[in-house]
């Protein structure tokens, strides 16, 4: 058997970039042989193996078939007469289709140093169309290597956009999907990432709520356009190096409508086109309830200086920031990436109002209240009224500093 360095670990390199995990390839063994070895299994159908010390990937050398739509409908053909070349070629990008023996020479059948080099995300083969979610790992690439000058080459766009229209990446499972989604937004430029779906058609298949933002212009008095806002948040986002609960509600932030915070609960919002982008991905829990929150108050938050003490007040409750203080800072986080995007140097003076607010009525003590002889639901009514004189008390103080 012979083993070579594959993909991600050689593109990096020769870009001089830190390698984070190392794949390798095998080629002429077989599962029997490498599981003899001491190799585990990653799947009882998938050729990959875990290495017994190191615990890297080794995959056997493959072809693959398509049989279906789908990740479910991949049959793999793995054997020792497959071939090194035979096994690149159906991979996704030439920059991923080199290998390294071990001796260090690189293995390059298909011009991946000549398209680094070039700085093209280029497709190796029309292989690339058995994989749908090529489409997104390709976008995703590009957001991660544009400040290196990489962009997507022409005829890739082209079998992206085919990818596309043919439906396909909607046959795509969620948990894959959103898998690209979050790396892809945790890169340096995640609007590079959404400029490229949409360049191929794709954003409308993925994100058609975003995608019609290209079309509408913000009620801005410089006709900003909401997409091309959007972008900028999102880029903003990530020179701030914001966590992706952050860069996921900044991005549905647009689709938002302003909530009634005297509403039992968040019952509209569960049909809100906001929540209906998260479920398509099953978004973990803290980015969809950030998304929520955010699309539904940051309105209040932009005009948090100008807002009466009780509907500042109950922003506060609503958010829970006695137990989930972290939240509410994410929501000013999104409230001050939307704000100060496209107006670089402006100050958001409501950032620090609103965790001023927070941390004044966060300071107020129930302990004398229980002293005082309060318990039980009324304890509850009067720590209420305390915290909303509390933020009475704030907001004579600010104005007594600002005049
Ligand atoms: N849908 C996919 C997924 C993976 N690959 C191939 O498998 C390699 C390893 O995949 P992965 O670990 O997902 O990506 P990396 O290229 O290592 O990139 P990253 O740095 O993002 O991990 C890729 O380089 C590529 O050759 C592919 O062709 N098509």
């Amino acid at each position: 058997m012979r083993i070579y360095k594959v993909g991600g670990a050689v593109r990096d390199r020769l870009l001089g970039r830190p390698v984070t995990e190392v794949d390798w390839v095998v080629v002429g063994s077989s599962a029997e042989e490498m599981q003899a070895k001491g190799f585990r299994p990653v799947g009882a159908d998938f050729p990959v193996f875990l290495h017994p010390v190191t615990g890297e990937e080794y995959a056997l050398a493959r072809t693959e078939r398509k049989s279906g739509r789908g990740y479910g409908g991949f049959t793999f053909y793995a054997s020792p007469e497959v071939t090194l070349e035979e096994d690149l070629i159906r991979r996704d990008l030439t920059i991923n289709a080199m290998a390294e023996d071990e001796r260090g020479q690189l293995i390059d059948p298909y011009g991946g140093q000549a398209d680094l080099a070039a700085r093209q995300l280029r497709h190796v083969s029309p292989a690339f169309a058995e994989d749908p979610l090529r489409v997104l790992r390709v976008a995703r690439f590009a957001a991660r290597y544009a400040e290196l000058g990489f962009s997507v080459a022409p005829e890739t766009r082209a079998l992206m956009r085919q990818l596309a229209e043919s439906g396909e990446l909607l046959a795509l499972t969620p948990e894959r999907s959103w898998k690209e989604i979050a790396r892809a937004l945790m890169e340096p430029r995640p609007d590079v990432f959404l400029q490229v779906l949409r360049d191929c058609d794709a954003l409308k298949e993925l994100f058609p709520e975003i995608d019609r933002l290209f079309d509408e212009t913000l009620p801005f008095e410089d006709g900003t356009q909401a997409g091309k806002h959007t972008l900028e948040v999102l880029h903003r986002c990530a020179a701030h190096a914001q966590p992706l609960t952050v860069r996921w509600a900044c991005l549905l932030m647009p689709l938002g409508q302003t909530a009634d915070l005297d509403a039992p609960s968040s019952e509209t919002a569960r049909t809100s086109p906001i929540d209906i982008v998260s479920t398509r991905y099953k978004v973990p829990r803290d980015c969809q309830e950030l998304a929520r929150l955010v699309g539904e108050f940051y309105s209040l938050g932009h005009q948090a200086m100008s807002l009466p003490a009780q509907t500042l007040f109950d922003l506060l409750q609503h958010f829970d920031i006695y137990r989930r203080p972290e939240r509410f800072e994410q929501f000013v986080a999104c409230c001050a990436m939307d704000a100060q995007s496209g107006h670089e140097g402006h100050a958001y003076p409501q950032a620090e109002y609103l965790r001023g607010a927070a941390e004044h009525v966060r300071a107020v003590q129930v302990k004398p209240l229980i002293e005082q002889g309060y318990k039980g639901a009324e304890l509850g009514e009067a720590l209420k009224r305390e915290r909303l004189e509390a933020v009475r008390q704030y907001q004579r103080l600010y104005q007594d500093n600002a005049n």
